[in-house]
This record gives structure tokens, sequence and C-alpha cells, in this order.
């Protein structure tokens, strides 16, 4: 499987509506402290844009609504995964991409036989706090070596200054949430986003 170079993350339908129709090609619906009902209408609303404009969707966390709503893609961390019904979401024929952080997160996410690995966070992240210090490009260039042929994704303070080396140490896709949505024009960035990744497309 291929992923798109540019994994634009966001947290709600109504940042897909804006950014997914410049071009975005995969992109991940990652919401927080949502009640079930408006989390359904918020991942319907993005499922019927993503759809229109050819752009993969992946729901973070939400596996159950993920099959329910009919999705094809999620992505689970490895506390998701602990209580994840693997075979519940393979039933269903959706595909998963699993974060890892540290070796012995990666030899559970490989058991689990996932569509892509995640590595985070290569830079610093302001998103959130994290139990890890930046991982760094060699541990990168590490991970592109165990990972086998599925895709490996980077993760975690990216810009497009930083492109050229994840790419460099054998990320297939960058992942990226605030370099983009807090600039002050996230259009136009993405823009330049979807023209730094080009060469990898
Ligand atoms: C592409 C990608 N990589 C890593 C994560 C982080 O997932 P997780 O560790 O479950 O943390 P939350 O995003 O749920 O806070 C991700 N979402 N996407
Ligand atoms: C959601 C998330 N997961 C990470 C991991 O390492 O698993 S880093 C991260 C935040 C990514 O946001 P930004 O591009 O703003 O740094
Ligand atoms: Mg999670």
């Amino acid at each position: 499987m291929k992923l798109d170079p540019f994994y634009l993350i966001v947290d709600s339908a109504e940042w897909i509506a804006r950014l997914v129709p410049l071009g975005v090609k995969l992109v991940q619906l990652r919401i927080k402290d949502m009640e079930e009902i408006a989390l359904r209408a918020e991942i319907s609303r993005a499922k019927s844009i993503c759809a229109s404009a050819g752009c993969t969707l992946v729901i973070n966390d939400y596996w159950q609504l993920a099959i329910e709503e009919g999705c094809d893609f999620v992505h689970l961390g490895q506390e998701d995964l602990a209580e994840a019904d693997l075979s519940a979401i393979r039933r269903a024929g959706l595909r998963l991409g699993l974060s890892t952080h540290d070796h012995s997160e990666l030899a559970t996410a490989l058991d689990a036989n996932p569509d892509y690995v995640a590595l985070g966070p290569v830079y610093q992240t302001i998103l959130k706090k994290m139990r890890w210090e930046p991982q760094g490009l060699e541990r990168l260039a590490e991970w592109k070596q165990c990972v086998g042929p599925r895709p490996l994704v980077a993760i975690g303070g990216l810009n497009p200054e930083r492109l050229a080396g994840v790419f460099r140490h054998g990320a297939d896709s960058a992942a990226v949430v605030t370099d983009i949505i807090c600039n002050a024009d996230p259009e136009a960035r993405t823009r330049e986003w979807l023209e730094a990744t080009a060469p990898w497309r």
C-alpha cells in the first residue's frame, strides 16, 4: 500500500471542508472529548467530503464508530490498540495505522500487522505533552529497516523545511497538525505542504 507523502491531521470536519479541496489526499480526523452523536455527525461529514475529493480518511481512536459509519481506515495508539478488537476491525475491512514510540511498542505494533507504522515525535511537538524525547532522524532510518514493506509515517514537529530530512531517512509520509492549523493562513500553508511533498508523491 502506498500512502500520500502529506498526511494532514485535523480535529473537525470543518477543517476537512476547508483544506481537503485544496488537493489533500490523506487526512486524519482526530477528535478528543466529543459526545457520540456529534462525533458521528463529524465522521459522516468528513467521510462525504473526502469521498467527493478522492481523499483517504483515517479516523483516530474511534474504531467502533468508524466501522459503524462505514469508514475504511483507523489510526490507533498503543493504549487504543490494547482495548481494540482487532478481529472486528479486520472483519470490517478497515485498514489500520499504529503509533510507535519505542522498540517495545514497535514489536507490539508489528504483531498486529498494521497497514502503516507511525513513529513520533520525530521533533518536539507543541500539540500534546509526550513521555518521549524527540526521536530524531536516525531513529526514523532504523524504523524503516524494521517495518518491512509497509509505509512509515513520521509525526511530531514537522514543517516544510524538515520534510527533505524525514523522507531521506525513510519516512513515506509526513503527518502534521499545528504547522498548518496554527498558521496565520492555513490554506496557503497547506499549498506549501502540497508543493513541498510533490517530489515524493
Ligand atoms: C499518524 C499518527 N501518528 C500518531 C498518532 C498518535 O496516536 P495516539 O498515540 O493514539 O495519540 P492520540 O493522537 O490519540 O492522542 C496519530 N494520531 N496519528
Ligand atoms: C498526535 C501526535 N502523536 C504523536 C506521536 O508521537 O505519536 S506526535 C503528535 C502531534 C503532532 O502534531 P504536530 O504536527 O503539531 O507536532
Ligand atoms: Mg489514540
